[in-house]
């Protein structure tokens, strides 16, 4: 047994959050690091969802939508969801995709800045957030702009015609983490609203969008909540912005749906940011991962992220040196999301040759390859295992197979 397996394992032994992994479905042997892409599947959710559907839809058909369970989901799933990021009930709501709620908080963010015509953000955001300010830019007929710099010139952009700002808390690729308090300060300071994207922050580290003074947000349900593949996203509006007006009105989002009133009136507060019928299935699934996840104490789960973090960071060093990976996360583990990255030239083909090796991870253009920690149920053993079965594949050449040459179109 090696130090650093030993460290793991004692690590293991007095994880307070140990527990949780046998409350997940994962199949023995398996180690899986790329649960800020699709979360894992909470060991409630199958039986959950076979209940919905067989009772609640099967049986129950069009009167379910006037029980309690689908009609009030989204806001009350919204609400539980509001206590993972620091949020009040009633300023969450759970609705349609990031891409989605990206757009209608983009559209409300602008209809509170009529007089400025810039949404800005990073060049390298995650793609979905930069084409959605594209898309608006191209259907405003001129009224709006995207604008998108270099990360470290964002806040000096920030001028007299920025109306909002978009960014990630948690950089998908690097997993670099922004300071959310200074960067919404300097916005607001500067006339702009802001939107954080925080498909990669919510459930994996602590949020705090009050305490922020955040105007918007938004995130992915089937990463860190384990909501399951497409599980329905979230938007976050602080209370005081409950007036704006985001362009998609629809009838789930009008103040009286089932009125069928010919003229569209939005509802008064986060209802508004609904669209159309909820997706009750999804919501279903999702709700099964968010319970589990309130059930951890969050700084709990931040603090084995860390740990977790800094055992990888810890155990690469003589790849590092002997095969030359180089961090492509920050090096200070508090900078960092609940993930590590490396670049190396082949990357992509040794995510490839891991995944024989049954460790699932993922790769990034141009050569990144991506660990995705999930304190829920991840063990520190998994992280030593992963670097151990890594430094095989590079002494073997295991990734140097012409199978490996051609990227696939999901990576
Ligand atoms: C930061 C970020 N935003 C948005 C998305 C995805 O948005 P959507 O669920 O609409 O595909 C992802 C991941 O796919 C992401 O990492
Ligand atoms: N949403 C995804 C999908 O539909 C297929 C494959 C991956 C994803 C992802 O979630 C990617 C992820 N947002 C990322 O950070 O790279």
């Amino acid at each position: 047994m090696t130090d650093l397996s030993r460290t793991a394992a004692n690590l293991d032994l007095a994880d307070p959050l140990a527990g949780f992994r046998d409350r997940f479905r994962l199949r023995e042997g398996l180690i899986y690091l790329d649960g800020n892409s699709l979360g894992a599947l909470p060991r409630a959710t199958p039986g959950r969802m076979a209940d919905a559907v067989a009772r609640e839809w099967g049986e129950g058909l069009i009167t379910s939508w006037l029980g309690a369970e689908w009609s009030t989901a989204p806001r009350r799933i919204g609400d539980k969801i509001a206590r993972l990021l620091g949020a009040r009930p009633g300023e969450v709501i759970v609705a349609d995709s990031t891409s989605i709620n990206i757009f209608k908080a983009l559209t409300a963010a602008l209809s509170l800045r009529p007089e400025r015509s810039v949404i800005l953000s990073e060049k390298t955001n995650f793609p979905t957030d930069v084409y959605m300010m594209q898309g608006i830019e191209a259907f405003s007929g001129g009224r709006v702009r995207s604008v998108t710099v270099a990360p470290d010139a964002v806040l000096d952009a920030l001028d007299e015609n920025v109306a909002v700002l978009l960014l990630t808390q948690v950089h998908y690729k690097s997993g670099l983490v922004r300071d959310m308090a200074e960067v919404t300060r300097r916005a607001q300071q500067a006339g702009a609203l802001v939107v954080w994207d925080l498909s990669h922050s919510a459930g994996a580290i602590p949020v705090d969008l009050n305490g922020a003074n955040a105007d918007f947000a938004i995130g992915c349900g089937y990463k860190f909540l384990n909501g399951g593949p497409g599980a329905p996203a979230y938007l976050f509006a602080a209370a005081r912005h409950h007036g704006a007006m985001p362009v998609l009105s629809g009838w789930f989002g009008h103040a009286r749906p089932f009125d069928f009133d010919e003229d569209y009136a939005p509802a008064p507060g986060i209802e508004r940011f609904l669209c159309g019928t909820p997706q009750v299935l999804g919501l279903t699934a999702l709700e099964c991962g968010v319970d589990l996840m309130l059930e951890a104490d969050m700084a709990e789960v931040r603090r084995k992220s860390l740990r977790l973090g800094e055992l990888f960071v810890e155990a690469m060093a003589p790849l590092c040196r002997d095969h030359g990976f180089a961090l492509a996360s920050p090096a200070d583990a508090d900078r960092r999301g609940s993930q590590v990255a490396y670049s190396h030239p082949q990357g992509y083909a040794m995510i490839q040759a891991l995944k024989e090796l049954d460790v699932v991870a993922d790769f990034r253009a141009p050569d990144v390859l991506r660990f995705g920690l999930t304190p829920l149920y991840l063990r520190y053993a998994d992280v030593v295992e992963t670097v151990a079965r890594l430094e095989t594949v590079c002494r073997t050449r295991a990734w140097d197979k012409p199978a490996y040459r051609e990227r696939a179109a999901v990576t």
